[in-house]
């Protein structure tokens, strides 16, 4: 009885096959988000072993969003082990300091875990193990433990960095990666994937498998390794195979990605559901549509996301850039034949979905604007760069978010310029200030 009381979540889009080999017993009334299984982590278990896998999930990128898938699979009472793979020492003494531990409050409520493994990389792209430090305190405590090399194969990698890191991030583990392998990527923005096969990954035989996702839960970042959860939000997955785009087809899966799926499917925290390749494609899209208005526009005027609600030309603006992303949209080759595309992707739908999203996540500051406040590259390319790049493909062009594209990248790049002392890139038409004419 007492494994029906501790629900395990199953909030699916769609039904997988290697949940319904097991006996589900639903927990509530009919339509109950919550099912769990008898035999659920036994199955679990004799999947990766069956498979052939270690079952360890590796994690690259912890900022909040690695931070919080990590926190989210310990909290499982069959965790798996975890690594955590650190690009730097920085990270990692910040993470001894935290003594080994990520800390998620939910309604104020703090949650700690612990027990996580540490994999280092040095300049020659060589990963150790790190071993976990004894923390309480002792004499014989040494300050920076032994590290052991570790450049074994990984099965299951979770890439959590921002769109324009992924590319560099991948490259100092790449060779750890093999066509058996699964990365699941968590990122705003689209088109890394289509980077990555062309620059990691260039051959599709020797390819790993990928996973593709839509993550939507609301995190700001209180402290290091430590976050506020602030907005349930859900984890839609997607793993990409060449079958139907309109079939979750597992039989197609590698054993790694079924691992992963499951796994995370079956961790509550996160609210991950499976999608269809094609259902996956307009969630992006949809997200995709809300980070081109949201991000550059609070980045641009220094504001949070509700305050974009108070102003009759930001309205003006956002209608104006939906149009663009609009008429690009549902003019993608990939999404003709799509029953309800042009409804789904009309400017009104989308200025709701805008508008909704800025209310319910009014006190926060988007990723974008933190990046720029914090003077780091942002993600633009990869929103309204995107958006550019495919309307170009289509002969459609996007002035304005061409323009919203250039003012972010300007304005990023002029709060690292000044602390960099800069050079003007036009001195060759300055104005005469006397004629206002461009001088010689
Ligand atoms: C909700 C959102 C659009 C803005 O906070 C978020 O996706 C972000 O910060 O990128």
């Amino acid at each position: 009885m007492r494994s029906i009381l501790q629900p395990r979540s199953l909030w699916r889009a769609q039904p997988l096959t290697t949940c319904l080999r097991v006996q589900f017993r639903v927990i509530s009334a009919p339509g109950a988000r919550f099912i769990t299984t008898s035999n659920q982590e036994e199955y679990e278990t004799s999947l990766y072993e069956r498979g052939g896998l270690s079952g360890r999930v590796h994690i690259l990128g912890l900022g909040n969003v690695g931070s919080f898938v990590a926190h989210s699979l310990a909290t499982r009472r069959n965790a798996p082990p975890i690594t955590l793979c650190m690009h730097n020492d920085h990270i990692r003494r910040d993470f001894e300091r935290k003594k080994g531990s990520i800390s998620v409050s939910t309604h104020g409520l703090d949650d700690v875990r612990s027990g996580f493994d540490i994999e280092a990389v040095d300049e020659f792209g060589t990963w150790s193990q790190v071993p976990s430090k004894d923390y309480r305190p002792s004499p014989f405590q040494t300050e920076k433990p032994d590290t052991r090399v570790d450049d074994s194969p990984i099965d299951c990698l979770i890439v959590c960095t921002k769109a324009h890191r992924t590319e560099l991030a991948l490259r100092d583990i790449k060779h750890r990666l093999t066509k058996d392998s699964t990365i699941c990527f968590i990122h705003n923005g689209m088109g890394v994937l289509d980077t990555i096969n062309q620059t990691i990954f260039p051959d599709p035989d020797e390819r790993p498998n990928y996973i593709q996702s839509v993550f939507s839960h609301g995190l700001t970042r209180k402290d290091i390794f430590k976050i506020a959860h602030m907005g349930a939000g859900t984890f839609i997955l997607s793993p990409v195979t060449s079958g139907s785009p309109t079939e979750v087809n597992e039989d197609a899966w590698a054993p790694s990605t079924k691992y992963l799926m499951r796994l995370l499917t079956l961790t509550p925290p996160l609210v991950a559901m499976a999608e269809t390749p094609a259902g996956l494609q307009q969630y992006q899209l949809e997200k995709l549509a809300m980070n081109c208005v949201i991000n550059p526009l609070t980045t641009l005027s220094d504001c949070t996301n509700g305050e974009l609600l108070y102003s009759f030309s930001f309205t003006r603006v956002m209608r104006l850039l939906l149009f663009e992303i609009s008429a690009v949209i549902c003019a993608l080759p990939e999404l003709q034949g799509v029953p309800g595309v042009e409804d789904r992707f009309s400017p009104e739908r989308l200025r709701r979905l805008v508008v909704n999203l800025a209310r319910m996540t009014a006190e926060n500051t988007s990723s974008m604007r933190q990046d720029m406040q914090n003077k780091r590259r942002t993600e633009i390319e990869y929103t309204n760069g995107y958006i550019v790049r495919r309307g170009e493909e289509l002969g459609i062009k996007c002035v304005l978010n061409y323009m919203i594209k250039h003012m972010v990248t300007a304005k990023v790049a002029l709060g690292q310029d000044k602390e960099h002392g800069y050079v003007p890139f036009d001195l060759e038409n300055d104005i005469d200030i006397a004629t206002h004419e461009p001088g010689v």
